[in-house]
Protein backbone atom coordinates (compact mmCIF):
# COMPACT_ATOMS: atom_id res chain seq x y z
CA UNK A 1 0.00 0.00 0.00
CA UNK A 2 1.13 3.57 -0.67
CA UNK A 3 0.44 5.79 1.93
CA UNK A 4 0.43 9.66 0.96
CA UNK A 5 0.49 11.48 4.65
CA UNK A 6 -1.10 14.94 4.16
CA UNK A 7 -1.85 17.80 7.16
CA UNK A 8 -5.33 18.02 7.26
CA UNK A 9 -8.59 16.96 5.69
CA UNK A 10 -8.57 19.57 3.30
CA UNK A 11 -5.44 18.59 1.44
CA UNK A 12 -6.71 15.30 1.96
CA UNK A 13 -9.45 16.30 -0.01
CA UNK A 14 -7.60 18.53 -2.60
CA UNK A 15 -4.99 14.94 -2.98
CA UNK A 16 -7.89 12.26 -3.62
CA UNK A 17 -9.70 15.25 -6.07
CA UNK A 18 -6.73 15.27 -7.89
CA UNK A 19 -6.03 11.29 -7.80
CA UNK A 20 -9.74 11.06 -9.11
CA UNK A 21 -9.32 13.38 -11.90
CA UNK A 22 -6.03 12.07 -12.79
CA UNK A 23 -7.41 8.93 -13.43
CA UNK A 24 -10.50 10.75 -15.54
CA UNK A 25 -7.93 11.95 -18.04
CA UNK A 26 -6.20 8.84 -18.40
CA UNK A 27 -9.41 6.75 -19.26
CA UNK A 28 -11.75 7.52 -22.09
CA UNK A 29 -14.43 6.08 -19.87
CA UNK A 30 -14.02 5.66 -16.17
CA UNK A 31 -15.69 3.19 -14.22
CA UNK A 32 -15.42 4.76 -10.66
CA UNK A 33 -16.52 3.32 -7.33
CA UNK A 34 -18.37 5.83 -4.50
CA UNK A 35 -18.08 6.02 -0.79
CA UNK A 36 -20.08 8.11 1.71
CA UNK A 37 -20.27 8.99 4.99
CA UNK A 38 -18.21 12.09 6.23
CA UNK A 39 -14.63 10.93 4.75
CA UNK A 40 -15.34 11.47 1.26
CA UNK A 41 -17.57 14.70 1.15
CA UNK A 42 -14.75 17.17 0.59
CA UNK A 43 -13.76 14.83 -2.37
CA UNK A 44 -16.88 15.44 -3.23
CA UNK A 45 -16.99 19.16 -2.93
CA UNK A 46 -14.08 19.29 -4.78
CA UNK A 47 -15.31 17.61 -7.62
CA UNK A 48 -18.30 19.56 -8.10
CA UNK A 49 -15.68 23.02 -7.49
CA UNK A 50 -13.55 21.58 -10.76
CA UNK A 51 -16.48 20.50 -12.52
CA UNK A 52 -18.09 23.96 -12.54
CA UNK A 53 -14.77 25.43 -13.46
CA UNK A 54 -14.39 23.36 -16.36
CA UNK A 55 -11.62 21.33 -15.46
CA UNK A 56 -13.85 17.99 -15.52
CA UNK A 57 -16.84 16.80 -17.07
CA UNK A 58 -18.65 13.43 -15.85
CA UNK A 59 -20.18 12.12 -18.96
CA UNK A 60 -17.70 9.31 -19.48
CA UNK A 61 -17.93 7.90 -15.62
CA UNK A 62 -19.54 5.07 -14.74
CA UNK A 63 -19.97 5.40 -10.93
CA UNK A 64 -21.00 2.50 -8.86
CA UNK A 65 -21.85 3.08 -4.70
CA UNK A 66 -20.35 0.86 -2.16
CA UNK A 67 -23.33 0.11 -0.32
CA UNK A 68 -27.33 1.32 0.55
CA UNK A 69 -29.23 0.70 4.11
CA UNK A 70 -32.46 -2.00 3.65
CA UNK A 71 -35.67 -0.47 3.66
CA UNK A 72 -34.69 3.48 2.40
CA UNK A 73 -36.11 4.86 -0.77
CA UNK A 74 -33.95 6.65 -2.69
CA UNK A 75 -35.80 9.90 -1.75
CA UNK A 76 -35.03 9.42 1.92
CA UNK A 77 -32.49 12.40 3.18
CA UNK A 78 -30.66 9.10 5.05
CA UNK A 79 -30.47 7.29 1.84
CA UNK A 80 -27.02 7.08 0.22
CA UNK A 81 -28.54 7.79 -2.60
CA UNK A 82 -30.67 11.02 -1.79
CA UNK A 83 -26.42 11.52 0.06
CA UNK A 84 -24.82 11.18 -3.54
CA UNK A 85 -27.45 12.99 -5.15
CA UNK A 86 -27.30 16.14 -2.82
CA UNK A 87 -23.24 15.72 -2.61
CA UNK A 88 -22.27 15.01 -6.21
CA UNK A 89 -24.48 13.84 -8.73
CA UNK A 90 -27.12 16.89 -9.46
CA UNK A 91 -23.93 19.18 -9.50
CA UNK A 92 -22.14 17.22 -11.99
CA UNK A 93 -23.09 16.15 -16.15
CA UNK A 94 -22.65 12.34 -15.01
CA UNK A 95 -25.57 10.69 -16.75
CA UNK A 96 -28.45 9.27 -14.53
CA UNK A 97 -28.56 5.99 -15.45
CA UNK A 98 -24.60 5.92 -15.42
CA UNK A 99 -24.87 6.63 -11.70
CA UNK A 100 -25.13 3.33 -9.46
CA UNK A 101 -26.72 2.88 -5.86
CA UNK A 102 -27.83 -0.12 -4.82
CA UNK A 103 -32.04 -0.06 -4.44
CA UNK A 104 -32.37 -0.64 -0.87
CA UNK A 105 -36.33 -0.04 -1.32
CA UNK A 106 -36.25 -3.27 -3.74
CA UNK A 107 -38.84 -5.59 -2.93
CA UNK A 108 -36.78 -8.18 -3.83
CA UNK A 109 -33.11 -7.73 -2.04
CA UNK A 110 -31.44 -10.86 -3.30
CA UNK A 111 -32.18 -10.31 -6.83
CA UNK A 112 -31.20 -6.47 -6.39
CA UNK A 113 -27.36 -8.04 -5.45
CA UNK A 114 -27.47 -10.27 -8.27
CA UNK A 115 -28.51 -7.36 -10.91
CA UNK A 116 -25.61 -4.99 -8.94
CA UNK A 117 -23.08 -7.74 -9.28
CA UNK A 118 -24.16 -8.26 -13.01
CA UNK A 119 -24.05 -4.46 -13.38
CA UNK A 120 -20.23 -3.84 -12.35
CA UNK A 121 -19.70 -6.91 -14.48
CA UNK A 122 -20.51 -5.50 -17.48
CA UNK A 123 -19.31 -2.40 -17.15
CA UNK A 124 -15.56 -4.11 -17.50
CA UNK A 125 -15.21 -3.73 -13.32
CA UNK A 126 -14.17 -0.66 -11.43
CA UNK A 127 -10.97 0.93 -12.72
CA UNK A 128 -10.68 3.15 -9.27
CA UNK A 129 -12.88 2.52 -6.28
CA UNK A 130 -13.05 4.58 -2.83
CA UNK A 131 -12.94 3.46 0.24
CA UNK A 132 -13.18 4.95 3.80
CA UNK A 133 -12.44 3.30 6.96
CA UNK A 134 -14.79 1.55 9.31
CA UNK A 135 -13.81 1.84 12.56
CA UNK A 136 -13.87 -1.74 13.43
CA UNK A 137 -12.09 -1.66 10.62
CA UNK A 138 -15.54 -1.92 7.72
CA UNK A 139 -14.90 -1.50 4.40
CA UNK A 140 -18.62 -0.52 2.41
CA UNK A 141 -20.52 -2.48 5.08
CA UNK A 142 -18.66 -5.34 5.14
CA UNK A 143 -18.44 -6.05 8.80
CA UNK A 144 -15.86 -7.86 10.40
CA UNK A 145 -16.03 -12.19 10.03
CA UNK A 146 -17.12 -11.10 6.14
CA UNK A 147 -15.31 -13.84 3.89
CA UNK A 148 -12.82 -12.07 1.76
CA UNK A 149 -14.54 -13.80 -0.97
CA UNK A 150 -17.89 -12.07 -0.33
CA UNK A 151 -20.14 -10.64 -3.72
CA UNK A 152 -22.71 -7.58 -3.20
CA UNK A 153 -24.91 -8.84 -0.70
CA UNK A 154 -26.92 -8.37 2.53
CA UNK A 155 -25.90 -7.55 5.62
CA UNK A 156 -26.64 -6.95 9.41
CA UNK A 157 -25.18 -4.11 10.95
CA UNK A 158 -23.32 -4.00 13.85
CA UNK A 159 -24.54 -1.94 16.98
CA UNK A 160 -20.82 -0.12 16.80
CA UNK A 161 -21.30 0.73 13.23
CA UNK A 162 -25.02 1.80 13.78
CA UNK A 163 -24.36 3.73 16.60
CA UNK A 164 -21.76 5.40 14.64
CA UNK A 165 -23.87 6.22 11.92
CA UNK A 166 -26.36 7.79 14.01
CA UNK A 167 -25.04 10.97 13.78
CA UNK A 168 -26.67 11.34 10.19
CA UNK A 169 -30.40 10.17 11.84
CA UNK A 170 -32.75 11.75 14.39
CA UNK A 171 -31.80 8.95 16.66
CA UNK A 172 -30.36 5.30 17.08
CA UNK A 173 -33.73 3.66 16.43
CA UNK A 174 -33.83 4.78 13.12
CA UNK A 175 -30.67 3.79 11.69
CA UNK A 176 -31.64 0.25 9.27
CA UNK A 177 -30.72 -2.62 10.63
CA UNK A 178 -29.66 -4.20 7.55
CA UNK A 179 -27.72 -2.49 3.96
CA UNK A 180 -26.58 -4.25 1.06
CA UNK A 181 -23.00 -3.87 0.54
CA UNK A 182 -20.94 -4.90 -2.49
CA UNK A 183 -18.89 -7.59 -0.90
CA UNK A 184 -15.03 -8.14 0.04
CA UNK A 185 -14.19 -10.21 -3.30
CA UNK A 186 -16.30 -7.49 -5.38
CA UNK A 187 -14.23 -4.14 -4.31
CA UNK A 188 -10.43 -6.28 -4.20
CA UNK A 189 -11.67 -6.88 -8.32
CA UNK A 190 -11.05 -2.89 -8.58
CA UNK A 191 -8.31 -2.18 -10.81
CA UNK A 192 -7.49 0.33 -8.13
CA UNK A 193 -8.49 1.68 -4.87
CA UNK A 194 -7.84 4.32 -3.19
CA UNK A 195 -8.40 4.58 0.52
CA UNK A 196 -9.48 7.79 2.74
CA UNK A 197 -9.00 8.19 6.58
CA UNK A 198 -8.80 11.39 8.58
CA UNK A 199 -9.17 12.37 12.00
CA UNK A 200 -8.38 10.99 15.73
CA UNK A 201 -10.87 8.76 15.91
CA UNK A 202 -9.63 6.49 13.06
CA UNK A 203 -5.83 6.55 14.38
CA UNK A 204 -6.56 3.22 15.93
CA UNK A 205 -7.96 1.54 13.04
CA UNK A 206 -5.33 2.81 10.85
CA UNK A 207 -2.66 1.58 13.05
CA UNK A 208 -4.11 -1.78 13.29
CA UNK A 209 -4.51 -1.85 9.47
CA UNK A 210 -0.63 -1.23 9.21
CA UNK A 211 0.68 -3.21 11.16
CA UNK A 212 -2.40 -6.21 11.95
CA UNK A 213 -2.47 -9.15 10.48
CA UNK A 214 -4.30 -10.37 7.19
CA UNK A 215 -7.73 -11.38 8.69
CA UNK A 216 -11.23 -11.44 8.31
CA UNK A 217 -11.63 -9.90 12.22
CA UNK A 218 -10.25 -6.30 10.22
CA UNK A 219 -12.06 -6.50 6.74
CA UNK A 220 -9.86 -3.61 5.46
CA UNK A 221 -6.43 -5.99 6.17
CA UNK A 222 -7.27 -7.73 3.27
CA UNK A 223 -6.29 -4.80 0.97
CA UNK A 224 -2.59 -5.43 1.90
CA UNK A 225 -3.11 -8.74 -0.84
CA UNK A 226 -4.27 -5.66 -3.50
CA UNK A 227 -1.33 -4.54 -5.83
CA UNK A 228 -2.67 -1.22 -6.29
CA UNK A 229 -4.09 0.62 -3.32
CA UNK A 230 -2.93 4.59 -2.55
CA UNK A 231 -4.03 5.44 0.63
CA UNK A 232 -4.61 9.61 1.50
CA UNK A 233 -4.21 9.91 5.50
CA UNK A 234 -3.72 12.89 7.64
CA UNK A 235 -1.18 13.56 10.41
CA UNK A 236 -4.48 12.69 13.28
CA UNK A 237 -5.27 9.68 11.04
CA UNK A 238 -1.41 8.31 11.30
CA UNK A 239 -0.84 9.56 14.64
CA UNK A 240 -1.03 5.75 16.24
CA UNK A 241 1.04 4.66 13.68
CA UNK A 242 4.77 3.39 14.58
CA UNK A 243 7.12 3.94 11.29
N1 LIG B 1 -20.94 2.43 4.92
C1 LIG B 1 -20.11 3.50 5.25
C2 LIG B 1 -18.73 3.23 4.74
O1 LIG B 1 -18.77 3.14 3.32
C3 LIG B 1 -17.83 4.36 5.20
O2 LIG B 1 -16.60 4.27 4.57
C4 LIG B 1 -17.61 4.21 6.70
C5 LIG B 1 -16.78 5.32 7.31
O3 LIG B 1 -17.52 6.50 7.41
P1 LIG B 1 -16.94 7.90 7.78
O4 LIG B 1 -16.19 8.37 6.60
O5 LIG B 1 -18.14 8.75 8.07
O6 LIG B 1 -16.08 7.72 8.96
O7 LIG B 1 -18.84 4.09 7.38
C6 LIG B 1 -20.06 3.85 6.76
O8 LIG B 1 -20.61 2.87 7.55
Amino acid sequence: MRIIKVKDYDELSREACNFVLNNMTQNEKLVLGLATGSTPEGLYSNLVESFKQGKASFKNVISFNLDEYVGLKAEDPQSYRHYMNEKLFSHVDILDENAHVPNGASINIEQECKDYEKLIEDSGKIDVQILGLGLNGHIGFNEPGTPFSSRTHIVDLNESTREANSRFFHSIEEVPTKAVTMGIETIMESKKILLLVSGKNKAEAVAKLMNGDVSTKFPASVLKQHKNVTVIADEDALSELKI
